[in-house]
């Protein structure tokens, strides 16, 4: 049978361009849009679809709290692959309408916050609405008697939906980028490539003074750079969080095997949730070699000379 991936849709969205990056030869009829985050999980988790892309962060507006949420909660998935994807906001509605008509705005919460300055400097009298994606946003402003007057979505979901562009570019950020990645259900890891990126969601056993430092000096100790380190709450109370991390490296490397074990010592609980290809691993800003002292064969070469010396020897 030919695989199937959700996205979040509908038909136009950004997480479609960042699904059609992640699987360039996907079929023409593969692609599942989805009316919310949550629905995209559901789909993966219930074996509705083969895997499902949703964003994950923006560089201007920080975590997508309705994906950072499924990924802690419920029936665990493994994010496969991510991308990284520059994301332009362009101001639509339907042809005819002039800038001066637009009194109510409709867009996804990230795409507005990333278009607050320009909404506040040219409509500051226009209402903003919040629905659940951009291309969402597009197709609402299509329909005959649509509650809106524009819609704020990328290129080519205001030409899928037949709006007329009234002003490009309306991001307050122009090097603003999201962040997606591509949920499968557990199964073998992909093998390391060298520049990996390792996911995980760490749960203290208790509130005491230093927990968190406990948690960084199992990755610090180790060489293992973190990329992201975000504090969520759990539910079960004010003042309870877990944290999400993404971590340099694969989990099949010495080092970040040895920091996870580590974790899963001094944390309640774990949720592993993925080693995976960096999407920058091009960038020669990014450090991925280990400090000295922290390689694989330094690991290696530690386990064997502890096993030589409980055997007796002397080095
Ligand atoms: O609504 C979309 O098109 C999405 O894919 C979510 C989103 C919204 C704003 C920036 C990046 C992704």
């Amino acid at each position: 049978m030919p695989k199937t991936y959700a996205y979040l849709g509908p038909e136009g969205t950004f997480t479609e361009a960042a699904l059609r990056m992640l699987m360039p030869d996907a079929p023409a009829g593969s692609l599942v849009p989805c009316s919310g985050v949550d629905a995209v999980f559901s789909a993966v988790r219930g074996g509705a679809v083969d895997g499902g892309a949703v964003p994950l962060e923006n560089s201007v507006e920080g975590g997508v709290t309705a994906t950072i949420a499924e990924l802690i909660n419920g029936d665990p998935l493994l994010i496969g692959a991510e991308v990284a994807v520059p994301v332009e906001f362009t101001l639509f509605a339907r042809p005819g309408t002039m800038l001066s008509d637009v009194k109510r705005v409709a867009t996804h919460s990230h795409a507005l916050a990333q278009c607050r300055g320009w909404l506040a400097a040219n409509l500051p009298h226009a209402d903003t609405f919040t629905v659940s994606s951009t291309a969402a946003a597009a197709q609402a402003v299509s329909e005959p008697g649509a509650p809106y007057d524009a819609a704020i979505s990328a290129r080519l979901a205001g030409e899928r939906y037949g709006l007329a562009p009234l002003v490009s570019g309306v991001g307050d950020r122009a090097d603003a980028a999201t962040r997606f990645v591509y949920l499968r259900r557990p199964g073998a890891l992909p093998e390391p490539t060298g520049a990996d990126r390792t996911s995980l969601v760490a749960f203290l056993p208790d509130d005491h003074a230093g927990a968190l430092v406990d948690l960084l000096n199992q990755f610090a100790v180790r060489g293992v750079n973190l990329t992201r380190l975000e504090s969520r709450p759990t539910g079960d109370g004010l003042g309870t969080y877990c944290f999400c991390i993404d971590a340099d490296g694969h989990v099949a490397e010495a080092r970040v095997g040895e920091a996870l074990m580590g974790l899963r010592r001094v944390c309640r609980e774990v949720r592993f949730l993925g080693s995976y290809p960096r999407a920058d691993a091009d960038t020669e800003l990014t450090p991925l070699l280990p400090r000295g002292g922290t390689s694989n064969a330094d690991f290696l070469a530690a386990e064997q000379w502890l096993a030589r010396i409980r055997a007796g020897a002397v080095a």
